[in-house]
């Protein structure tokens, strides 16, 4: 496996006297894709939001590329080329399928870079229409997001992560909701981002066998802390997570 891209060091998160996160490690090495996965309310979401900037840690730190950019401000990051999905939809209703994909694609280049040499295209055209075809949207291209199923609006969801080439993408339930038919697509189209393009992401998921099918490596969390991380056959055989998840 290779470099690492990110590294997240005793992360803690508290809420008044809530502890959401109570010190969680890990690291995301380049070219895997990590699933994080627990029970309700285990701090998932929490995680990721402070990994993101959407709220500041209480403790602990978080680098990427060995810097340190824990409580950096989401857009930084963006800019930096980190990008997420939301487990709420965050496609625009609308606009065509081709137009969320290049908003999404200036929202990661950051809108300076538009604001300051004028172009507002930066060559997102092209990068929206190989992303269309990557992800078999052709036909829906010019749709208003608002007239696609919910489960080709998750895949536009997951394709406007991927814009502009981030250097780590990270997925909030990307399967949540979504039929099997549609499913399978996405985790094939995932699974081929991986492999043909390199793309590094990270995946919480509540569906565990779309984890355990689609993950190189699994974190899993319980209430707060990290109990377990190994291959998927490693964390469905260690007691630790069986116990977890019985116990809930
Ligand atoms: N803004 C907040 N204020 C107070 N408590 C919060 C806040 N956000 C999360 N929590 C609490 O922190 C804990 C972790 O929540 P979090 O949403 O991170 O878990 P999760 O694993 O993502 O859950 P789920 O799987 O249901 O999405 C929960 O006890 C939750 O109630």
């Amino acid at each position: 496996m290779g470099t690492t891209i990110l590294e997240v060091q005793e992360l803690k998160k508290s809420f008044g006297g809530i502890s959401a996160v109570s010190g969680v490690s890990f690291d995301v090495r380049d070219g895997e894709i990590l699933g994080i996965i627990g029970p309700n309310g285990c701090g998932k979401s929490t995680l990721f939001n402070c990994i993101l900037g959407q709220l500041r840690p209480t403790a602990g730190r978080v680098f990427l590329d060995n810097q340190d950019v824990t409580g950096l401000r989401p857009s930084e990051l963006n800019r930096r080329g980190v990008s997420r999905t939301f487990q709420l939809l965050q496609v625009f209703p609308q606009l065509s399928v081709h137009e969320n994909l290049i908003l999404a694609g200036q929202e990661h280049k950051g809108t300076m870079v538009s604001r300051l040499f004028g172009s507002r295209d930066v060559g997102l055209t092209a990068e929206a229409n190989r992303m269309i075809a990557f992800f078999r949207l052709q036909h829906l291209a010019d749709e208003k997001a608002s007239g696609l199923s919910y489960g080709q609006q998750k895949l536009l969801d997951a394709a406007m992560a991927f814009m502009a080439g981030p250097r780590l993408v990270l997925l909030d339930e990307p399967a949540g909701g979504v039929n099997l038919t549609m499913l399978s697509h996405l985790e094939e189209r995932l699974r081929a981002i991986n492999a043909e393009q390199g793309a590094t992401f990270v995946v919480i998921e509540h569906n565990m066998d779309f984890v355990m099918r689609l993950c190189t490596r699994v974190v899993v969390l319980a209430e707060g802390q990290k109990i377990a991380e190994g291959t998927p056959a490693e964390v469905r055989a260690n007691p630790t997570v069986i116990e977890a998840y019985l116990g809930h």
